[in-house]
């Protein structure tokens, strides 16, 4: 196990490798991957959708968030509020400004999502491995907001090459319940 890589490396490893996906990439897997979330009984129950706005060569979640709104679910998105994050309701894009680290962030005035019985999140991240270990940007965000919040439904949206053999964790890491890419669910 200590030769396991350090989630330091893996993310630093799978960073280097997504900043060379090309658009043809992450157009298409970005689709399917959201094809099979879509079909998850869990997201046509719930209402409440916690999703994330993709920047850089994330799984692409602008057409997810679009179909969310035609389906008339509440579509909150994060808001970096110096260590922690909020959820904040959009109604469209253009509720969107850049904001921490140039991520697409919605204005202070919107709705704050607050624990309702229950909700359904797409979490992004950098690198998984087959235990639903998580390595995201470093940030500690989602494992603080998660801890809080024991009833959201967690699925991270992720294409195949972030699918990492196993590394190292910390005991706060939270894990997404399911994770999703282009070929699998698990
Ligand atoms: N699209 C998206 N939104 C998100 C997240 C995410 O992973 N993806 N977050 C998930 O937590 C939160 C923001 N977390 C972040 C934490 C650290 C850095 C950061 O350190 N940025 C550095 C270098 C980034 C890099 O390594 O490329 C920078 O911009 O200088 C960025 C975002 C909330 N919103
Ligand atoms: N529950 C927590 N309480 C306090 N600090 C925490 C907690 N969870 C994580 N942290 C802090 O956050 C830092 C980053 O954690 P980690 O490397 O797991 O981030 P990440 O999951 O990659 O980031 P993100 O969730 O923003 O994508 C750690 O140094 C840790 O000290």
């Amino acid at each position: 196990m200590s030769d396991n890589m350090t989630k330091h490396e893996i993310r630093k490893e799978i960073k280097a490798k997504r900043a060379m996906l090309g658009e043809a990439y992450i157009k298409n897997n970005s689709a399917a991957i959201f094809k099979k979330i879509k079909e998850m009984p869990e997201f046509k129950k719930n209402h409440d959708i916690l999703v994330y706005v993709s920047y850089n060569n994330e799984v692409d979640t602008h057409d997810f968030i679009n179909d969310c709104i035609s389906l008339d679910k509440n579509v909150y998105v994060p808001k970096v509020y110096g260590k922690d994050m909020k959820f904040i309701k959009i109604n469209s894009f253009h509720d969107l400004t850049p904001g921490a680290y140039g991520i697409p962030e919605p204005d202070d005035d919107g709705t704050v999502w607050e624990d309702s019985d229950e909700a359904f999140m797409v979490m992004p991240g950098m690198a998984f491995d087959l235990s639903h270990h998580r390595a995201g940007y470093g940030g500690g965000f989602y494992d603080r907001f998660l801890k809080d919040h024991n009833n959201i439904f967690t699925v991270a949206a992720a294409f195949e090459m972030q699918i990492t053999k196993e590394f190292e964790t910390d005991e706060f890491d939270i894990c997404p319940d399911i994770i999703v890419t282009q070929d699998r669910v698990f």
